[in-house]
C-alpha cells in the first residue's frame, strides 16, 4: 500500500538542552507495490524515519499515512506493518518453525497450510533445517533469516527491513537478495529496506532514498542517482569508486579545472551548458569509467595500478589530484610513469561550487 511521510521531523530530547534532531523535514512519497531503500552512513536518520513508520518511536512534527489512512497517531500493532530488525528478538521457547508460524496466527489458517507456508518461506531463506530449533545456540545470520521469515510470511500493508541481511555472508546475502526481491514483487507487497550498503540498495531498490545528517538528499531510481545525482553530495557517495572531483571555473571557452593553489591545470573547450555563465565557480565530476586511459589531451602520472580480475582501477595525478579511472583490461604503465588521459566533456556533470547542487549532466550535448 502507499506510504506518505510529510513533513517529517525527529527531535530527539526535544525541549533540553541537547537535542538532537535526527530527521529533518522528511517528505516521501512511496507507491503500492514498490520497494525503496534508506541508504545513507552511520547516523545519518534512516533507522529513526524506519521506527517513526512502525511505531517505536514518536514522531515530533509531520505525519505518516499508510494506504491514505494517518498511522502516526497509532499504537504499532494497529498500523499493519510487518518488521525485520536487527536485534527484533525472537521468542525463545518457540521453534524457529513456530516463531515464524506466530504472525499468522490471527489469521485464523488451517495448520498444514501454515506448516507449508512455514517451510517454503524458510527454505527460500535457506533455514529448512533449523525449523526445530530454539533461537537460543542459533548464529546472528539464522536468527536474522528467521526474523526476517517471520516478517516475509505476513501479509500486511507495509514490510519494513532494517539491515535484514548485515549478519550474512556476502554469497549468501547475494543469493537472498534475489530471492527476497522476487518474494516481494510476487506478492505485491510495499517495502522500506534500510541500509548503508549501496550495493543493496542497488539490488533490491525500485527507488533509493539518500538521506545524510537527517536529511534527503535525494529519491530516484538508481539510474537517476547514478546519471543525475541532484547535489555533490550524493554524486560522490552513491558508485564505486566514488566520482572524481575537481573544482574549476566557468569560461566562456568551457571549463578550466584548478590544481589546489588556485592556478589553472587543465582546460577542458567545450560550449557551456545553459544556466551556467563564465566566472561561475564550480564542481566537475567524473565517474572514474568514463576517464579513458591511455589516450588524450591530459598527462598523469600513475600512482596506483590494480588489477581487480575483471578490471583495472588506475589513480593518476593530474592537476594537482588524484583520479581514478577503469580501464577494462590491464593497464600496462608503471608506477610513477606519465600516461595520457582525457574524456568526453559530455560525461562531465556539473556542481554550483557554493550549494553543491547538480547544475548540468553531461555537460554539453
Ligand atoms: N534514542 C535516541 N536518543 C538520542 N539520540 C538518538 C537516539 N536514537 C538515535 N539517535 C541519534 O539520532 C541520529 C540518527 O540515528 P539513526 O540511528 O536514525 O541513524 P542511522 O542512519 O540509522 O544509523 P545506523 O546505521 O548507525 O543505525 C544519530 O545522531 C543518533 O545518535
Amino acid at each position: 500500500m502507499s506510504l506518505v511521510l510529510e513533513n517529517v521531523d525527529k527531535i530527539y530530547g526535544e525541549g533540553s538542552r541537547h537535542p538532537v534532531h535526527a530527521v529533518r523535514t522528511m517528505n516521501l512519497d512511496i507507491a503500492d507495490g514498490e520497494i525503496i531503500a534508506l541508504l545513507g552512513s552511520s547516523g545519518c536518520g534512516k533507522t529513526s524515519t524506519l521506527r517513526m513508520v512502525a511505531g517505536f518511536e514518536t514522531v515530533s512534527h509531520g505525519t505518516i499515512n499508510l494506504a491514505g489512512r494517518r498511522i502516526d497517531t497509532l499504537p504499532p500493532a494497529r498500523r499493519g506493518v510487518a518488521m525485520a530488525f536487527e536485534g527484533y528478538a525472537l521468542y525463545p521457547p518457540l521453534t524457529i518453525a513456530e516463531n515464524i508460524g506466530f504472525a499468522l496466527r490471527g489469521e485464523r489458517r488451517d495448520k498444514a497450510a501454515v506448516e507449508q507456508e512455514v517451510r517454503e518461506v524458510a527454505d527460500l531463506l535457506e533455514i529448512g533445517p533449523i525449523l526445530g530449533r530454539k533461537p537460543n545456540g542459533l548464529s546472528g545470520g539464522q536468527q536474522q533469516r528467521a526474523s526476517l521469515a517471520r516478517a516475509l510470511i505476513r501479509r500486511a500493508d507495509l514490510h519494513l527491513l532494517d539491515e535484514p541481511m548485515g549478519q550474512l555472508e556476502p554469497q549468501l546475502r547475494a543469493v537472498l537478495r534475489g530471492r527476497v526481491k522476487a518474494r516481494i514483487k510476487e506478492r505485491g507487497y510495499t517495502a522500506v529496506l534500510v541500509t548503508h550498503d549501496q550495493g543493496e540498495a542497488n539490488a533490491m531498490a525500485d527507488r533509493i532514498a539518500v538521506m545524510e545528517a537527517g536529511v534527503l538528499q535525494q529519491f530516484g531510481s538508481p539510474a537517476d542517482l547514478r546519471e543525475r545525482p541532484a547535489n555533490l553530495f550524493v554524486g560522490t557517495f552513491f558508485g564505486e569508486p566514488p566520482m572524481n572531483t575537481l573544482p574549476g571555473r566557468a569560461t566562456a571557452q568551457g571549463f578550466e579545472a584548478l590544481d589546489e593553489a588556485g592556478a589553472v591545470a587543465l582546460r577542458i573547450l567545450a560550449p557551456l551548458p545553459p544556466g551556467i555563465e563564465p566566472g561561475r565557480d564550480v564542481v566537475l565530476g567524473l565517474r572514474p569509467h568514463r576517464l579513458h586511459l591511455g589516450t588524450g589531451a591530459f598527462q598523469g602520472e600513475v600512482v596506483s595500478n590494480q588489477w581487480l580480475g575483471d578490471q583495472a582501477h588506475v589513480a593518476i595525478e593530474a592537476a594537482g589530484r588524484m583520479l581514478i579511472g577503469i580501464h577494462p583490461e590491464r593497464f600496462g604503465a608503471r608506477l610513477g610513469s606519465t600516461v595520457p588521459f582525457g574524456f568526453d566533456p559530455a560525461d562531465l556533470h556539473v556542481f554550483d561550487k557554493a550549494s553543491g547542487i547538480a547544475l548540468a549532466h553531461g555537460a554539453v550535448s
